[in-house]
């Protein structure tokens, strides 16, 4: 047992496949198959494994479901007058945990109703899969319509499916069947699914319960023509159940949203068509840990815990850390703005802002709380290298708490640049660095010593890497500069490759011995799923900056956890918001007023 959760309550292992298989099968007591829970009676024993993996199984469609319903708050909310469900059901787990989504919801909207598909038929139900399924059935009858209940070789015909929904004949529940020939094994039938789903009105969600962690490629031609169906249809939300069914196949299933029930599997990463992974934590990880160590994490709301409890009474403002951000030119004031605001808003008790002279009397009229300090300007209006004496008079004064941001709009003015340089090579070693945007060039690298962020992006991290994006890649970079680099994009990833006397906390397990490196292989990258396309709008990546700025000046030695708790913060603001505006009609610094809703939810 050895992974980084009992040393990191915020991070939980991402496992592969196989190593969820083995590690559910140690937890719940074996593979569900391979036991004799469900006797011929249709009674389930109740052994303590069965029990475990039922409640686990309860706990997944549970949270699934109000997962679900919280993301349709980004398109305005379920339907709940006249919402349909379409269920794609597969043998399993996932399956089972589709079934009491699919219950919860119908349980929550008496005029929801909900189609199935047993994509391998009814019988081939696994135990608490078909546990979920009578519990549905004997709930709901009327409100449900099986679309195949024995699976791809017996469907409702084009003509009947067509007709029953069109003029309301059906008796949901129970539906008369008619055999259709059995779909050629590996043969071409392409078109076979789409007999399922011509039901005409749109349906709101899709649960894609098929395939979860034990799929193996390659895709049967069979269900790959039921994705391919359910895929043209009109459906509001599709929602993958712990992985697209078909993971990267052709034919696979396009999700919007793919929820990981419990562990989130390394397959689902770098899938296009997973959508937008969501982390759901049953706390799997709470008493149990997998044997392998994981190289791999994910970001938990938990990381937020030190900011939802009391403030030190004693303390003062500089004790709540005091943030200088050297940021903005001409070309890019607003910038230098947001990342200000942002610094204000995430619990710095003091930001200093240096910014070109010409826009301080209009920042220091819009945001008062600042301390805003006119730079020298060269003739376009960047910073001038002449006025470094200025963050030295300031420094020299402020207390033990701080950090330094640099970046934020500076442009890439050679004076500036030259002038960044400058600065590390005096300042770095004395206090956290982050470096963001312009700021980030290659030539900067050397010319640090102590506790360093970089905040790329892909294009920044290409430029200062000479490397395509991967956690191999970010593993090495992060090592090779001796820094924490946070490497944004939809999942964001952070590796600490700083020495360990930088922050000896991020290590995790292997903490004993200090100032020796690991191996770049065995860094952890923590990944945080948090946020959405909502983020994909000019100046939130300053606001990051701003943000990771005020928990660096909080927690200047532990450089790695306030940088992840800034980006997992930053995440869920972002989420609050685009459940509160959708989207589309959202300013970037509206996300700032939802910082206090994300720490309270
Ligand atoms: N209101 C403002 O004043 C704003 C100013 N900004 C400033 O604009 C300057 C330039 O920023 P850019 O981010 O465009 O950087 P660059 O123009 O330096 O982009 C570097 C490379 O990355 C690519 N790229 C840009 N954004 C990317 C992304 N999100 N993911 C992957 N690749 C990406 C670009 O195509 C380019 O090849 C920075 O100084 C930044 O602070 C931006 O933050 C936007 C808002
Ligand atoms: N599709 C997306 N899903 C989730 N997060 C995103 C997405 N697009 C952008 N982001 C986040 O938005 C921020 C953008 O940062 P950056 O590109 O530096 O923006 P800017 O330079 O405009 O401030 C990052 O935190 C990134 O992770």
């Amino acid at each position: 047992m050895s992974v980084g959760t009992e040393t990191e309550p915020w991070a939980q292992p991402i496992l592969s496949a196989a190593e969820v298989g083995e590690f559910e099968a140690r937890i719940f007591g074996g593979d569900e198959t391979q036991t004799r829970e469900w006797s011929a009676s249709g009674a389930l024993a109740r052994s303590a494994s069965s029990a475990k993996a039922w409640a686990a199984m309860q706990a997944a469609g549970r949270a699934l479901a109000d997962a679900v319903l919280r993301d349709f708050e980004g398109i305005g909310g379920f339907p709940k007058n006249a919402g349909r469900l379409l269920v794609l059901v597969g043998k399993g787990h996932n399956g089972g945990d589709a079934l009491i989504a699919a219950e919860a919801i119908l349980g929550k909207y008496p005029s929801v109703v909900a189609d199935f598909v047993f994509v391998f038929g009814e019988p081939a139900l696994r135990p608490l899969a078909r546990r979920a399924w009578l519990s549905l059935q004997t709930r709901f009858p009327e409100r449900m319509q099986v679309l195949a209940r024995r699976g791809l070789s017996e469907r409702v015909t084009t003509h009947q499916s067509a007709h029953l929904a069109v003029h309301g004949e059906v008796k949901r529940g129970s539906r008369h069947m008619e055999p259709k020939a059995p779909l050629a094994c590996g043969g071409e039938a392409p078109t076979a699914g789409s007999e399922f789903f011509t039901t005409g009105a749109p349906y709101a969600l899709c649960l894609d319960g098929v395939f979860g962690f034990q799929f193996r490629p390659p895709l049967d031609s069979g269900t790959a023509s039921v994705l391919a169906a359910a895929g043209a249809l009109s459906v509001g939300l599709r929602a993958a159940v712990d992985l697209p069914s078909g993971l990267g196949e052709a034919g696979a299933f396009r999700a919007d949203f793919t929820y990981a029930t419990g562990v989130l599997k390394r397959e689902a990463l770098g899938l296009r068509n997973a959508g937008r992974l969501r982390y759901l934590d049953l706390g799997f990880f709470k008493n149990a840990n997998p044997e392998s160590r994981s190289a791999e994490r994910v970001i938990t709301a938990e990381v937020l815990a030190p900011l939802r409890g009391w403030r030190d009474p004693h303390s003062d403002k500089r004790a709540q850390g005091h943030v200088f951000v050297l940021a903005g030119s001409r070309e890019y004031p607003g910038a230098a703005l947001m990342c200000v605001l942002a610094a204000l808003r995430s619990g710095a008790g003091l930001v200093t802002a240096f910014v070109p002279e010409a826009f301080v009397s209009s920042f220091a009229a819009s945001v008062p709380e600042a301390i805003w300090v006119g730079w020298p300007e060269t003739p376009n209006g960047g910073l001038a290298l002449e006025g470094e004496y200025l963050l030295r008079e300031r420094l020299a004064r402020a207390g033990e708490k701080r950090a330094l941001v640099i970046g934020p709009g500076i442009g890439r003015e050679r004076e500036t640049q030259v002038l960044v340089g400058e600065v590390l090579k005096t300042y770095s070693g004395e206090l956290p660095v982050l470096l963001d945007a312009d700021a980030l060039q290659p030539e900067f690298l050397e010319k640090t010593r102590g506790p360093l962020v970089l905040t790329p992006h892909a294009g920044e991290f290409r430029r200062l890497s000479a490397a395509e994006p991967s956690d191999a890649s970010l593993r090495d970079f992060a090592q090779r500069v001796g820094a924490v680099v946070v490497l944004k994009g939809p999942v964001t990833r952070v590796c600490d490759g700083s020495p360990r006397r930088d922050s000896c906390l991020n290590r995790g397990v292997s903490g004993e011995g200090s100032g020796e490196r690991e191996g770049a292989s065995a860094l952890p990258v923590y990944h945080s799923l948090l946020g959405g396309p909502v983020l994909a709008r000019g100046g939130t990546g300053d606001l990051l900056a701003g943000m990771i700025g005020a928990q660096l000046a909080r927690e200047p030695s532990a450089i790695l956890e306030a940088s992840c708790r800034a980006v997992a913060w930053h995440g869920l603001a972002a989420e609050a918001l685009e459940r509160a505006q959708g989207a589309e009609t959202v300013r970037t610094t509206e996300l700032l007023n939802y910082l206090s809703l994300a720490l309270r939810s």
